[in-house]
């Protein structure tokens, strides 16, 4: 069975293209800029090199017909026709408190969706534009939804909740939802398996640190506790985004700043984090490049940035009464031996001790990097969301059949 991964934003469409029989992926790419004058368009099919072309794609469904131009053309292509997709599996960033599992695309699918969309403004509606976008050139080909807040539906109501008036809740759906749970769902269960021990008798902390980043407490196997709240924007400090900072900053700001509502909330999205503080930029690889040229402010906005990753772990130490798994994910956490080394310097209260010469290795596995001795195992697990995708697709899919 050949399955197609999308992840649709509002300005851009990642596709990745699996062959289930083995799970090897036969081609991957992105839409960039997707709706301004010059979309860029990258495709790299398995073992040729990657091809980018630019040219005007006004809208989403244009884009998947890109991707399937590219998925047959008789160059770079990898499939003899479209019809060879079996199956379509798309990233839903919020599934509000409908949706504990992954779905098959039905019309009250699409409604329950739909009625989410006022939680993940910036998501949701691009998610139903992929969606769509596949129903019209893709027709009759079986869809299923993935959602970033499945995982996290196991949390208990005092990690949930928000101490604000109850009405909130039962009116809005206000509440803590946590994000990325493809993610920490799948490296937590690789952590176990590596360490050799059973899941559900670990206390493990999963720290995904790309441009969003979140931290979760997985206790029995369950998330216990996460940093993203009812947005992606609470919690850790990101490349763009603020994460935690007193609520009443907000109007505080805009009244003496003459902000609006909109402007706030873009400030705190897409103009605060690593970018804010360096001045310089929301890449981690540029920040630590800048450091070691002296850049004072890049220095700052590292230490902050590790400061709460270290705090989180701290405080979800404290949650599960203990930890005894440390696991370290996405661009940032794969990557940033200097970024892992900093926080867990500050760790070693706990009996954590990490291994030097482990933590500077590089690899695509996933591996240990703490000494025999810590008291708190400490990982790398490359994460994969694309692939826990097309597992879910394939599973449904095939139960459907
Ligand atoms: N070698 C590296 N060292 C430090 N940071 C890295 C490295 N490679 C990638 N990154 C960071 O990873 C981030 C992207 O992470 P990723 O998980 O791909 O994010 P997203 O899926 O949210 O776009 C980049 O912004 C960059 O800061
Ligand atoms: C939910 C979220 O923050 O996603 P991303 O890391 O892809 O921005
Ligand atoms: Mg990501």
């Amino acid at each position: 069975m050949k399955i197609l991964v999308i992840n649709a934003g509002s300005s851009s469409l990642k596709y990745q293209l699996y062959n289930m029989t083995d799970e090897s992926v036969l081609a991957s790419g992105r839409v960039e800029r997707i709706g301004m004058d010059s979309s860029i368009v990258t495709h790299e099919p398995a073992g040729k090199p990657e091809v980018r072309s630019v040219s005007e794609i006004l809208e989403h469904t244009t884009a998947v017909r890109r991707v399937m131009d590219m998925l047959t053309d008789p160059e770079v292509g990898v499939l003899a026709s479209i019809n060879e997709i079996d199956a379509v599996g798309h990233r839903i960033v919020h599934g509000g408190e409908t949706f504990r599992e992954s779905a098959l695309v039905t019309p009250e699918v699409k409604l329950e969706i739909r009625n989410l969309f006022d939680l993940a403004p910036l998501h949701n509606p691009a998610h139903m534009m992929g969606i769509q976008a596949v129903e019209a050139v893709l027709t009759g080909v079986p869809q299923a939804v993935v959602f970033d807040t499945a995982f996290h539906q196991t949390m208990p109501q005092s990690s949930y909740l928000y101490p604000i008036p109850m009405v909130l809740y039962k009116r809005h759906k206000i509440r803590r939802y946590g994000f990325h749970g493809t993610s920490h769902a799948y490296v937590s269960d690789k952590a176990a398996k590596v360490l050799g021990k059973p899941l559900e008798s670990l206390k493990l902390v999963s720290c995904h640190i790309g441009n969003g980043a979140s931290c979760t407490a997985v206790l029995e196997g369950k998330s216990y506790d996460t940093s993203m709240g009812m947005t992606p924007l609470e919690g850790l400090m990101m490349g763009t985004r603020s994460g935690d900072l007193d609520p009443a900053i907000v109007p505080y700001t805009m009244n003496k700043e003459d902000l609006t509502l909109s402007e706030v909330n873009s400030m705190l999205n897409k103009h605060s984090g690593l970018m804010a503080i360096s001045g310089l930029s929301s890449d981690m690889r540029e920040i630590t490049d800048a450091m070691k040229e002296g850049d004072s402010h890049a220095q700052l906005a590292f230490d902050m940035y590790t400061y709460r990753v270290r705090k989180y772990i701290g405080a979800y130490a404290a949650a599960m009464n203990g930890i005894d798994t440390l696991v370290f994910t996405a661009g940032v956490g794969e990557n940033s031996a200097v970024l892992r080394e900093t926080v867990c310097s500050g760790l070693t209260f706990l009996g954590l001790e990490l291994d030097p010469e482990l933590n500077a290795q590089r690899s695509k596995e996933a591996r240990i990097i703490s000494t025999p001795d810590s008291r708190v195992s400490v990982l790398v697990v490359p994460t994969n969301e694309e692939l826990i995708i097309a597992r879910d697709t394939f599973k449904l899919v095939s139960a459907e059949a």
